[in-house]
This record gives C-alpha cells, structure tokens and sequence, in this order.
C-alpha cells in the first residue's frame, strides 16, 4: 500500500494507474478505522482495480462547540487496517494540502439540508458536500462507497453528484454493527460504560417504531417516536424521524415503499446515529 500525503504525489501515482486502464474505487473517510469502515473497503476492493482511501478530519463540517478537535485519531493502526484491507492508496492529506488557501467559493445543500441530523448540525452537510467535491476532483474515481449508517450524507452526495453531472458511481454500504446490535462508529469510544450498555438500545427501539410503523399501516410520528425513545434512553434524543428514502420526505398515510427510521442519541462526549431503512407496505419485512 503506498502512503501518500501531497496532491502531487497522488495526480502522479494515479494517472499512471489510469493510464494502465485501470478502474479507480474511492473510500473517504475521518479515520480511526473500525469494521464499517473496513466493509467499505472490502466491497470497493473487489469492484474496483485500484482503491483509494482517503483520511481527513474535515474542519468545514463541524460547527463550533462540535468535536473536531477531539474527533479521535489514530494514523498507524489505521495504515495497518488499510494495508489489510488491500487498499492501494491511503491518501492522508495533510489541512494545507486540503485548504491551501480560505475557501472562497462553496457548495450549499439546498434540499434535505435542514432536517434530521442537518438540523441540529447547521452548515454540516454544505462543509461534507464541498470537502466531497474537493476529494472527487482530486481522485477522479469510478465509484465511490458510502455507509447507510450516515444515510442523510448518502443522499446529499448522490444529488450532489446528479446535479452536477458527475460520471461517479455512488455505491452505498449496509450499517455495520457490533454483535449487541450497536452500530458500529468511531465516536462509540467516546461513550463511558454505562452508556455503552445502553446505546445497542437505540437500533432496538429503531426496529420497535418500525414494527410499529408497519403493524398500524400508518408511520409514528417524530414527536411519539422521540417520546418512546426517550421513555427507554438516559442520553439525550436529537430526532427521531420515519421519512421516505432517498426523498426525505414526511410519508402520506399508508405509503408503499422504502422508508427510513432514523434517530440521534447525544451521550456526554458522543453523538450517535443509526437507523434502518425498509420496504413499507409488504407482507415480508426486512428488518
Ligand atoms: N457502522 C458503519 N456501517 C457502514 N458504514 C459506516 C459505518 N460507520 C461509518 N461508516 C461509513 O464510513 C464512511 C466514513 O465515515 P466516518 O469516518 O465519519 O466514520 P464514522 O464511524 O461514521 O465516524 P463518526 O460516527 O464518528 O462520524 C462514511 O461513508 C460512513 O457512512
Ligand atoms: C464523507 C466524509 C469523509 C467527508 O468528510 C465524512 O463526512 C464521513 O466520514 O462520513
Ligand atoms: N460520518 C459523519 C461525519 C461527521 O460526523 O462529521
């Protein structure tokens, strides 16, 4: 696995790649490696002929009181689980290399941008969507892998890519979880143990309100979601929502289709998402 900080480093090693005909996979993520991200890997690594990883700590997607400083790193552990995972590249730029200079023009989210985890998090997605861009310019890849886990960025990503004609294939990865049922996320080392214990609870309840949701033919509203979330959790409930996916939008009553029950749980030092997304409206559910 080559290691590779500078952008120049990076353009060479890469067109070289491509002018050998080779397909070019991409993985960007904030490090501190665990499965999920690791399934990412996996699934970029059998699609495409050479797989770039990114690692970046975007400043432009955390507001101010959020964990950026904090957000944990771990560089050596992570190029060891890289190298294992059989990327190509990890591409560690260095905050220079990404912003050279203060950004004068970028991107705004205008749909979906002001619900669920955008809501609470203002600014966050047109600070991912611009770092996205910046990195899909920089790698030109085929495809690139996201995670359900963040499933409102999946969708911002996809129209970003739609709305501005971009020839990336958007592939999108189930929520990887440990065996209690927690989804897997590098901020769960932030959670102390008694909030460790109780955070597997959030899928489980997730997968109450959808059994709910399917058993009155009719979604929960955010206000009984959140209150029976809250009934059941000491951390702090940000949302709990059932949108339809990928619109995001409020489901009429007796939709048929895919749906998305999505929650944020802020712990002492860690906010978590998860959620589950599935088929409304069916006699055989895939929950
Ligand atoms: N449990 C998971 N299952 C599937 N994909 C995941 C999971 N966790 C993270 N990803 C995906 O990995 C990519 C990089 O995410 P990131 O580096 O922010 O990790 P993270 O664990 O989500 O961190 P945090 O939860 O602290 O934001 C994103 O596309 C994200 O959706
Ligand atoms: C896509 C991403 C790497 C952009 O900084 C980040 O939002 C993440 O890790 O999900
Ligand atoms: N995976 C989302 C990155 C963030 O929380 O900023």
């Amino acid at each position: 696995m080559k290691q590779i900080r500078t952008l120049q480093e990076l353009n060479e090693y890469l067109s070289s790649e491509k002018q050998a005909g080779k397909t070019i996979g991409f993985v960007p993520t904030m490090g501190y490696l665990h499965e999920g991200h690791l399934q990412l890997a996996a699934q970029a690594v059998n699609k495409y002929d050479c797989v770039v990883m990114s690692i970046f700590v975007n400043p432009l997607q955390f507001g101010a009181g959020e964990d950026f400083e904090t957000y944990p790193r771990d560089e050596q552990r992570d190029s060891r689980l890289a190298q294992n995972a059989g990327i190509d590249v990890l591409f560690i730029p260095e905050m220079e290399e990404m912003y050279p200079q203060k950004m004068t023009i970028s991107l705004k989210v205008n749909e979906g941008a002001d619900i669920l985890c955008g809501k609470s998090r203002p600014g966050h997605f047109d600070g991912v969507a611009t770092v996205v861009m910046k990195l899909f310019h920089m790698v030109e890849p085929d495809g690139a892998f996201f995670g359900q886990k963040d499933a409102q960025q999946v969708a911002v990503i996809k129209n970003m890519v739609r709305d501005f004609n971009m020839n990336i294939h958007i592939h999108t990865v189930p929520v990887v979880r440990e065996k209690d049922g927690l989804a897997m996320s590098s901020r769960n080392i932030r959670l102390t143990a008694v909030e460790r214990q109780e955070a597997p609870q959030i899928y489980q309840l997730l997968k109450d309100i959808v059994k709910m949701t399917e058993k009155n033919k009719t979604s929960v509203s955010s206000a009984e979601a959140k209150a029976y979330f809250q009934d059941h959790l000491h951390g702090k409930i940000d949302y709990v929502e059932i949108l339809t996916f990928p619109d995001l939008l409020p489901p009429a009553p007796s939709y048929k289709g895919k749906l998305l029950a999505a929650a944020a749980v802020q712990y002492s030092q860690a906010r978590l998402i998860d959620n589950i997304i599935w088929e409304s409206g069916k006699d055989e559910q895939n929950v």
